[in-house]
């Protein structure tokens, strides 16, 4: 299963997802992909930086070379829609294929695209970074209990490339202000455009007012939530720290994280049609202006970005 991070800056994606994808290596192994502007999952899951694995988003072009040679649908989208049959000329990869570099750490395996750097600026930017993410889990087969958890940058940015949609279900981080749940409330709308799954956990959490702030602002969204935490504290201030040495509530909703993933109907076909239509309606609407014609429309549910359909 994937799921991403997201919320405002500072809500604690880097934290639940760190204590997330440790404690999902209790049900099968785990890929933990860092894809924040912040690099710091490999920190807090105390990886030295001198130990990352080379960055994905330097390895864009390799990476294409590596799954089809070339990305169609960014060379052209409406060729691709019109006449590429499902999983032509694409590699399928397993969770562990050795050409993505990672490092190991407690039994996750981590990934990372790498810091903003100034080379961003301007007409390159840090979507193109994602954009290495976003090809593998397009590429990517996972079997059941394998999990792919991807620290998402922060706000409104994660969801301008089309990465937001390859998620099985996307953990919206929340704390009980009025801006943590406007964050939500952005990202809701916009992920139902997209039919992207959204559980809502809340964080920082210090009282039941502020459990009820969230009930009344998120609604049936909010899965879970965890209290302020001094264990996660002295993780950040780099003492030792075991999952052990969480309070026990963070423990239940680690679990309910847990199934609620598990629980998750897979839906391949989605991914497929999720992707086209983000690219075409959003990066590439060029291509509809170029045909004259309404590619989206066309779109059928069997269309296939990623060859994970076509496996399935
Ligand atoms: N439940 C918690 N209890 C105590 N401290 C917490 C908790 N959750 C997060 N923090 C602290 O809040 C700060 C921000 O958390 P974190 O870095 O995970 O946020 P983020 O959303 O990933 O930030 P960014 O947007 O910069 O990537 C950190 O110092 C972290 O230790």
């Amino acid at each position: 299963m994937r799921v991403a991070f997201v919320g405002k800056g500072g809500s604690g994606k880097t934290t639940l997802s760190s204590l997330f994808v440790r404690y999902a290596t209790r049900r099968g192994p785990v890929v933990a992909i860092d894809a924040d502007i912040n690099q710091h999952l490999g920190l807090v899951l105390g990886v030295d930086p001198a130990e990352h694995p080379p960055p994905l988003g330097g390895m864009l072009t390799e990476i294409k070379d590596y799954l089809r040679g070339d990305n169609p649908l960014i060379r052209d989208a409406a060729s691709m829609v019109k006449t590429t049959p499902p999983g032509r000329g694409s590699r399928l990869v397993r969770l562990g294929d050795p050409f993505f570099p990672s490092c190991s750490v407690e039994g996750v395996s981590l990934m990372v695209t790498g810091p903003f750097e100034e080379d961003d600026l301007g007409v390159a930017c840090y979507h193109s970074k994602l954009g290495a993410v976003e090809l593998y889990l397009n590429h990517l087969v996972d079997g059941p209990g394998e999990y792919v958890v991807v620290d998402m940058t922060a706000g409104a940015d994660s969801f301008a490339s089309g990465l937001f949609t390859r998620f099985d279900l996307t953990f919206l981080v929340a704390e009980p202000t009025r801006q943590g749940v406007s964050v939500y409330r952005q990202y809701r709308d916009h992920a139902a455009g997209f039919d992207v799954a959204i559980a809502v956990l809340g964080n920082k959490v210090h009282s039941p007012e502020d459990v009820d702030f969230l009930r009344e602002h998120v609604g049936d969204d909010l899965l879970t939530w965890f209290g302020h935490s001094p264990a996660i504290r002295g993780m950040e201030q780099g003492r030792p720290f075991a999952l052990d040495d969480l309070e026990p509530a963070a423990h239940h909703a680690l679990a309910t994280m847990l199934d609620r993933l598990d629980g998750q109907p897979k839906d391949w076909p989605k991914f497929g049609r999720q992707a086209a239509e983000f690219h075409i309606r959003n990066a590439h609407a060029w291509a509809n202006r170029a045909t004259g014609e309404d590619l989206v429309a066309q779109i059928d549910p069997g269309f296939v970005y990623g060859p994970a359909v076509a496996a399935s």
